[in-house]
């Protein structure tokens, strides 16, 4: 009876062994009541196997269905297919080139034609995995990467943007240090608390740099933007005011940030080495900033709320540590970088985009604030089309067209094996620029995120990215955009000088005229 069993589970598996335990001996010799109701049953089994067997068809169909599940086992071996091309250069100037050009999306589409939608690279000297749309994006960005993956960008760019920036660290270091910067800083009720400080920056510059200028001046938007969100970060984070101090210090950053995109070459004539200079130049100007403000705030002659750098000299994070100035300078540093080149290119590119449509334009121009009253946090959340409009910005012009990640583990996606170590990349440039999911993707068309609501999948657009490193400065970066356009559009007319302007990606969007407009003060009566 051993042999009898042992033969039936090898062939029917554990089904079967439920049936066979019920043939023990003790079962035949107690009741006998199992070996009465299984035996029938058993014969039929042994039969189907003999014929099972014997028939040639069900054979040939049992070899399929084992191949099938043996090569499925050894598919999910493999890593993703593709091309590592030539040891260190891979296809890194093909991709730079894409990415540079706006592209990325004829890139990404020949790869996948040739590949499959999950294909592999060389890039920067690294094998990097570009996942499929919109389930790769879905799984990259969802709140369970943090066990799989980490933050991860190129060596040149983690080396100008430092050590201790939230974009180089992973774990509970990343964690700590961002809970820090949210609750002091990002979290929307601290960003409400700004509202007015926002707008009466805006009213400044908008009064002082567009009102103080002759009817059909000319101006760069990009240029003067750029002042308005550098002065306004800078006197968020660091509470530097002096207009002098402000463009001596934005002159260095550009430098800096110039050395993100192109080649990371650290030798003489090169931007790179021009970039690493700023970085250090802005380390020593941070330091002596922060020093200073130690020393104020021990006098009494600062507050400890007066800006983000006395918050945190005088805040220690949740595990008690107070950021060393090494930490602030690298923490500061990367927010004021992530809050105002962003949110210049984001107005500047509206600016054109807006004047494309006359519809839109009417349409944001309406609302009911009388000239000069205060914006509440109501009337922000209230700016429904103004922000569909600034996501319809976003989705043609993403601030970054590629979000990078680093394989914490090896894992699987799609059937392919993703090795531990091996670099991860999405781009919304395959979702929500590809006519599958976004109708004529290069038109205009702000109300498309309500009229195809249905026809929207999700995570085909996400300008913020998404998941534990979802862009901290979110919510700042609305209220900011918000309160500049409803005061812009009330005071200033213009039209556009270069209307196809090319736009390049320096790392970020950036229009190759600075956007030259001409303008016209809006009189009201
Ligand atoms: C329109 C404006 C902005 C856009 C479109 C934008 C977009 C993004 C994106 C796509 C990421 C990468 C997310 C990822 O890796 O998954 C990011 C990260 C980040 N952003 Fe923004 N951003 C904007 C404004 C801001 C502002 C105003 C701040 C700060 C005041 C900021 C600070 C940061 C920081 C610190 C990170 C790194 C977060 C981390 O690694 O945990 N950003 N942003």
């Amino acid at each position: 009876m051993d042999s009898v069993r042992k033969n039936l589970v090898a062939a029917f598996g554990s089904s079967i062994s439920t049936l066979s335990r019920a043939l023990s001996e003790e079962d035949i010799e107690g009741s006998g009541s199992s070996y009465r109701i299984v035996l029938p049953w058993l014969v039929l089994l042994a039969t189907i196997f003999t014929l099972a067997l014997s028939s040639g068809w069900i054979r040939k169909l049992a070899v399929a269905v084992l191949d099938i599940g043996a090569k499925r086992r050894e598919k999910s071996k493999e890593v993703p297919p593709g091309s590592l091309g030539l040891p260190m250069v891979g296809d890194s100037l093909r991709y730079v080139n894409a990415y540079y050009n706006m592209t990325i999306k004829s890139y990404v589409d020949e790869k996948i034609r040739k590949y499959g939608p999950v294909f592999k690279v060389s890039l920067m000297g690294k094998p990097m995995v570009f996942l499929d749309a919109p389930a790769g994006t879905k799984f990259l960005l969802s709140y369970n990467d943090v066990k799989w993956s980490k933050g991860w960008w190129p060596k040149h760019v983690a080396r100008l943007m430092g050590k201790n920036a939230l974009s180089a660290q992973y774990g509970d270091e990343h964690l700590v240090h961002r809970n820090l910067v949210m609750k002091n800083f990002l979290d929307i009720d601290v960003v409400h608390q700004y509202i007015s400080t926002m707008e009466k920056k805006v009213v400044e510059h908008i009064d002082k740099y567009w009102l103080a200028l002759e009817d059909g001046s000319e101006v760069k938007a990009f240029k003067l933007l750029n002042v308005f969100s550098f002065s306004l970060i800078t006197q968020l984070i660091l509470g530097i005011s002096n207009e002098k101090d402000i463009i001596e210090f934005n002159e260095v950053f550009h430098e800096m940030s110039a050395g993100l995109m192109g080649l990371p070459v650290n030798l003489p004539g090169f931007q790179f080495r021009r970039s690493l200079r700023a970085k250090k130049l802005i380390d020593q100007m941070l330091t002596v900033h922060i020093e200073k403000r130690r020393q104020d705030l021990k006098a009494g002659r600062a507050s400890p709320t007066q800006d983000l750098l006395s918050v945190l000299l005088s805040t220690p994070n949740s595990e008690g540590h107070f950021l060393t100035s090494d930490e602030l300078c690298d923490s500061l540093l990367q927010l004021t970088f992530g809050g105002h080149d962003t949110t210049a290119a984001m107005l500047t590119l509206s600016l054109r985009l807006i004047k494309e449509d006359p519809a839109v334009y009417e349409e944001l121009k309406q609302g009911n604030k009388k000239p000069g009253e205060l914006l509440t946090k109501e009337d922000l959340w209230g700016m429904k089309y103004t922000w569909r409009v600034m996501q319809e910005v976003m989705r043609l012009y993403p601030a970054m067209l590629v979000i990078f990640r680093e394989a914490r583990i090896t894992f699987e996606h799609h059937g392919y094996t993703i090795p531990q170590g091996w670099k991860l990349c999405i781009t919304s440039a395959n979702s929500s620029w590809d006519p599958k999911f976004c109708e004529d993707p290069e038109k205009f068309r702000p109300s498309r995120f309500d009229e195809d609501k249905e026809k929207m999948p999700p995570w085909i657009h996400f300008p913020f990215g998404a998941g534990h490193r979802m862009c901290p400065g979110k919510d700042f970066a609305k209220v900011e955009l918000l309160i500049f356009l409803h005061h812009f559009l009330r005071k200033i007319d213009w039209t556009v000088l270069v209307p196809n302007e090319k736009v390049e990606y320096k790392m970020l969007p950036n229009p190759v005229n600075a956007t030259p407009i001409k303008i016209t003060k809006i009189r009201i009566h």
